[in-house]
């Protein structure tokens, strides 16, 4: 049997934390030790009801990776970037237009921002079943630690989460478990993203929005903490709350598809991405992700009742989860918007019947 040894890795060496005095969004904790008790899952149910109606977003703590376990995963994270040559970032390109997917490498400058600027952000995004496509070379020896961080991910947090998420309105606890099956056909990725800064002149342009505001497209999104702060998530009365900093926790919300599935109850909540605090600019910033959707063959429609005042879902809109992800993915970034007259910075779309808003 062949066997690839594994090359030495560079150390991502990512800037310290900002001492800037941030306005900080007050998220709520799970600490997945209590997921082994049924009191504790009891406990953890309560705050993720109330983290999702109102924040939309919550911390994980106490997941399994140790804090050198997830520093090696950063230093993978970074070889797409800095490893990879220009000519493998051209053949292993992500099919966004053609078939709707980001396997493979987003370019820098491939979507539009505000007032034509475009982004400085470079992605590459796998499979959880990471031989779905061919990556560049210099990934190759490193696909079975990102396989295994993949499955990580999905039944070390994806799954408990779920758990607590089904919990959380009143379905049976497996309910979206059984939807994100390991083996099933689908398009959860393990996502290597890293921003650029970029020129003051182009910072005015976009108001130093870097990532507009947007709700995600699939169930679960969990991002792996990072130092640089820039996200910052749309709080409860209209105002941007940023994003603290926690070491070895993780960041997580939920995205369309799960506001859909829970009928308007657990919140895709808007959120962005600006230029960091003036201690950390000037610095590249680096993410590791695992963005999770549902099936494909999942139809992403209510499986409690629909609470209409906060649902964009409505029952003509009755879609698969790879019908909303691949217009969702081909339209990002694209489309024109149309401005709302009625609220600032806010522009809109309609995807598949479905209204989306993007926000400066
Ligand atoms: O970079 C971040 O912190 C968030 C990125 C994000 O929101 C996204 O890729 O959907
Ligand atoms: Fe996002």
């Amino acid at each position: 049997m062949e066997t690839l040894e594994v090359p030495h890795v560079r150390h991502y060496e990512a800037a310290p934390p900002t001492t800037a005095d941030l306005e900080w969004a007050d998220l709520p904790t799970v600490d997945l030790l209590l997921a082994r008790t049924p009191e504790g899952m009891d406990e953890l149910t309560k705050i993720v009801k109330t983290a999702m109606r109102v924040h939309g977003f919550l911390y994980v703590i106490n997941h399994g990776l140790t804090p050198e376990q997830n520093a090696r995963m950063f230093d993978i994270a970074d070889i797409p970037f800095s490893g990879a040559t220009d000519a493998d970032k051209q053949t292993y390109l992500a099919p966004m237009k053609e078939s709707g997917s980001y396997q493979g490498y987003k370019p820098r400058q491939y979507w539009h921002i505000d007032s034509g600027v475009k982004d400085e952000i470079e992605t590459y995004s796998i499979n959880r079943d990471v031989t779905k496509r061919e990556h560049p070379e210099v990934l190759r020896p490193f696909l079975p630690e990102i396989s295994a961080f993949a499955k990580f991910n999905h039944f070390h947090v994806l799954h408990p989460l779920l758990r607590l998420f089904a919990r959380a309105v009143d379905l049976p606890e497996d309910a979206f478990v059984n939807i994100h099956g390991y083996d099933a056909v689908g398009e959860t990725y393990v996502r290597s993203m890293k921003y650029y800064p970029r020129s003051e002149e182009d910072e005015k342009k976009v108001q130093q929005v870097w990532l507009k505001g947007h709700t995600d497209i699939g169930t679960v999104t969990i991002l792996w903490s990072q130092p640089v702060s820039a996200l910052q998530v749309l709080s409860p009365n209209n105002t941007w709350r940023w994003v603290k900093h926690v070491p070895n926790a993780l960041v997580v919300n939920a995205g369309d598809a799960l506001e859909f599935l829970s009928g308007g109850r657990l919140r895709a909540t808007i959120h962005r991405v600006r230029q960091p605090p003036p201690d950390q600019r000037g610095r590249e910033r680096l993410g590791i992700f695992y963005f999770a959707m549902a099936d494909d063959d999942v139809v992403i429609a209510p499986m409690v009742p629909n609470e209409e005042k906060s649902s964009r879902f409505t029952a003509e809109n009755v879609m698969t989860m790879a019908e909303w992800r691949q217009a969702r993915t081909r339209a990002y970034g694209h489309t024109k918007l149309v401005r709302n007259e009625r609220e600032k910075g806010v522009e809109e779309e309609v995807i598949n019947g479905v209204l989306v808003r993007h926000y400066n």
